[in-house]
């Protein structure tokens, strides 16, 4: 087994599959003193939720490295504080608050369709371009329209850094503060200056906000707790960080993922360009985009392929009842989605990329925490509704007007999210081209 643990740090996905194969769907192991316990049951999932729901299980032992970037934000916090977060931030991300956000998506897609399809180009790299357009939107629903754009690329440039610092930083803080704090010094310095200009800058634009504004930042200064209070200062950055880190690679990598797959597989590309045609010169609205059915099984199938969230952690707060087994308190409880993923128990093509494992009525036959890209119970992700329409948005403007081809392998590399390990080069026609 400790050849495993030791691979989960380079090769978190392929020991997260050894250990499913090799073990089964439970197994509890220890790791030095560190009680763990692998579930890759989708039964065993929907029972840690349950418990989780009643306070059993707690935020992982990630917590505190975590800390220092996510301050009390919903991603990251816990007890009475994430509960009243929680409650303040839901209802702006409910399906019919977000449809307030959909022009900016639009936009916003409207160019990154107009940048790709620029006559004389036939490579671009997909992967810049995706990254661009999902920061423009998180920037606009995060702040309104930004009155500079000096401090907008500066504000880009910062989160880039936060971002790829952020697995550096969590490795040194868990694994050991000596020599790796030392190997990753630049980077982590680095990071903490990011995180001043990304903080000086929330702070500039939380002093100019307009109070009754319809930005996220604006809803989140109106919003009041159950004791009728407001967001202190400190939180609403907090905030602001969070859905950053939260809501931008994942994304972005979904959307990559996405455009690598239909590039490499024309018979699915070619379905999804006609559904999107069949909706003729109708605007995309969330409605519209509703009837892209064929096309949403699409993007569930790469998330099933390449979830963002390979596994999901949680510690024991008591003894718990697992599968009808007894797991201790202070247990590392590791549901390896990635593993749930690819089990031929539940999918048809394991390994493939096969639509039609969201299709006529595959779905139903499963158990309902067979797939979990946006995770479940209390902690499930609040921003999969904005995610969704976001992600939907892009991938029927873009392909409205182009197709995509790729010829190249790209492998996912070892980061928090599921990531290609180098940019996507893709080629371009135009979408009247016949494939
Ligand atoms: C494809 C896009 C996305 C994926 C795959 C994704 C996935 C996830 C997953 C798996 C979790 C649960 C983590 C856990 O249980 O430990 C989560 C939580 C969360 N996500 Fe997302 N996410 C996406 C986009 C977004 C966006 C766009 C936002 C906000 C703008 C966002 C904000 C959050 C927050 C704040 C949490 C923490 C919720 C809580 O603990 O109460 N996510 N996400």
């Amino acid at each position: 087994m400790l050849i495993y643990l030791v691979r989960l740090i380079t090769n978190p996905a392929g020991a997260l599959t050894a250990i499913h194969k090799k073990y089964g769907d439970f197994v509890q192991t220890r790791f030095f003193s560190k009680r763990l316990l692998f579930t890759s049951n989708p039964e065993h999932y929907e029972e840690i939720f349950n418990q989780e729901a009643r306070g059993l299980l707690n935020r992982d032992s990630l917590y505190e490295a975590k800390k220092p970037m996510f301050g009390d934000g919903l991603f990251n916090s816990k007890g009475a504080t994430w509960t009243n977060q929680r409650r303040l931030m839901q209802p702006m991300f409910t399906k019919q608050a977000i449809a307030e956000w959909h022009g900016i998506m639009l936009k916003e897609a409207d160019k990154a369709a107009m940048r790709l399809k620029n006559d004389g180009i036939t490579k671009v790299n997909i992967s810049e371009e995706l990254k661009l357009t999902i920061q423009s939107i998180l920037i606009q629903v995060m702040f309104g329209q930004t009155k500079s754009s000096h401090s907008e690329e500066l504000l880009m440039s910062a989160i880039d850094t936060i971002v790829k610092g952020l697995f550096p930083h969590l490795l040194t803080e868990t694994l050991g503060k000596g020599i790796l704090k030392r190997l990753f010094f630049l980077q982590n310095r680095r990071m903490e200056k990011a995180i001043n200009q990304f903080v000086a800058y929330v702070d500039s634009k939380i002093d100019e906000i307009d109070p009754e504004g319809h930005d996220l930042i604006s809803l989140m200064m109106q919003g009041r707790d159950r004791n009728g209070a407001h967001m202190s200062r400190e939180l609403l950055r907090d905030e602001a960080v969070t859905l950053f880190l939260a809501g931008q690679d994942t994304t972005v990598n979904t959307l990559i993922w996405f455009f690598y797959l239909i590039g490499k597989n024309e018979a699915v590309h070619k379905r999804i360009t006609s559904e999107i045609q069949s909706l003729d010169e109708d605007p995309l609205t969330p409605e519209t985009i509703e009837r892209l059915i064929y096309t949403k099984a699409a993007l569930y199938e790469t998330l099933r392929l390449y979830p963002q969230a390979i596994a999901l952690s949680r510690d024991t707060a008591a003894t718990i009842t697992v599968g009808g087994k007894t797991v201790p308190l202070g247990t590392s409880v590791i549901m390896s989605l990635y593993a749930t993923n690819r089990d031929g128990r539940w999918w048809e093509r394991p390994n493939e990329f096969y639509p039609e494992h969201f299709l006529n009525g595959a779905v139903t036959q499963r158990h309902k925490y067979t797939f979990l890209p946006f995770g479940g119970g209390v902690h499930n992700c609040v921003g999969r509704h904005f995610a969704e329409l976001e992600m939907m948005v892009i991938i029927a403007t873009v392909l409205r007007e182009i197709k995509i081809h790729v010829n190249e392998e790209i492998k996912p590399t070892v980061s928090i999210t599921y990531k290609p390990e180098r940019d996507v080069i893709v080629s371009i026609t135009p979408a009247t081209q016949a494939m």
